[in-house]
């Protein structure tokens, strides 16, 4: 039988650097997950492609997706919708490859409930000092938005506990670094458990 992909989440409050850490993730060559591009209702910002940072949509196009239970999650966030398609996700794992969420926490804690086996990872930022710096210095969000931001941030941060692991995101390299670390632990672990319950099998 074809060993099934593992499902990496990435979560973690706006601005923490979910974005950055996973570009840099996916610009290194012996990266060998795939990047589930997700939908968004939002408006393109200067640079966005369609199909390559977010597949586009409009409101009534994004609904028509929720109804035919065509997201694997979805999340309404700071007055758009957010969303995983499942096709891609459940094709990809089934063909053996991982599979990587970058992802707000309301959409990661729909997923641990349909993926309890999946990986969860927690980009924390070394301080909510630190975190209003990088929303502000990012330059996207009016003030309001910002404080908006910042109230849901403390939201956000009180659901780490439910991931597998939480990871600093102090420099871009090492939250990187980490991240791949978790996933080669994590594969090595799965493998032993499995090999362990195959001669548990076998010396029956
Ligand atoms: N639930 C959910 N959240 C998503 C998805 N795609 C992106 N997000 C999250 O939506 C939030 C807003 O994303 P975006 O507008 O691109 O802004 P930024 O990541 O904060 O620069 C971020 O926390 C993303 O991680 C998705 O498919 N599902
Ligand atoms: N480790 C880091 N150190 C300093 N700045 C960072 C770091 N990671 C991300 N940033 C900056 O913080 C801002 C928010 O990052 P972004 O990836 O858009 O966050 P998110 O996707 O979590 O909302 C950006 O301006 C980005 O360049």
């Amino acid at each position: 039988m074809q060993e099934k992909g593992l499902l990496i989440v990435l979560s973690g409050p706006s601005g923490v650097g979910k974005g950055t850490v996973r570009k840099e993730i996916f610009s290194q060559p012996d990266t060998s997950f795939e990047y589930s591009i997700s939908m968004t209702t939002r408006k393109p910002r200067e640079g966005e492609v369609h199909g390559v940072d977010y597949f586009f949509k409009t409101r009534e196009e994004f609904e028509e997706l929720i109804s035919q239970g065509k997201l694997l999650e979805y999340a309404e966030y700071v007055g758009n919708y957010y969303g995983t398609p499942v096709d891609y996700v459940r094709e990809t794992l089934d063909a053996g490859r991982d599979v990587f969420l970058e992802i707000e926490v309301k959409g990661a804690r729909q997923v641990r409930e349909k993926f309890p086996e999946g990986l969860f990872i927690f980009l924390m930022p070394p301080s909510l000092t630190e975190l209003q710096h990088r929303i502000v210095t990012r330059g996207t969000e009016t003030e309001d938005l910002i404080r908006n931001r910042m109230l849901t941030a403390r939201e956000e941060i009180e659901m780490m506990h439910l991931y597998d692991y939480v990871v600093e995101n102090d420099q871009v390299e090492l939250a990187c670094e980490r991240i791949k670390a978790i996933v080669t632990a994590e594969h090595c672990r799965r493998e032993r458990v499995e090999q362990r319950y195959i001669k548990l099998l076998e010396a029956e």
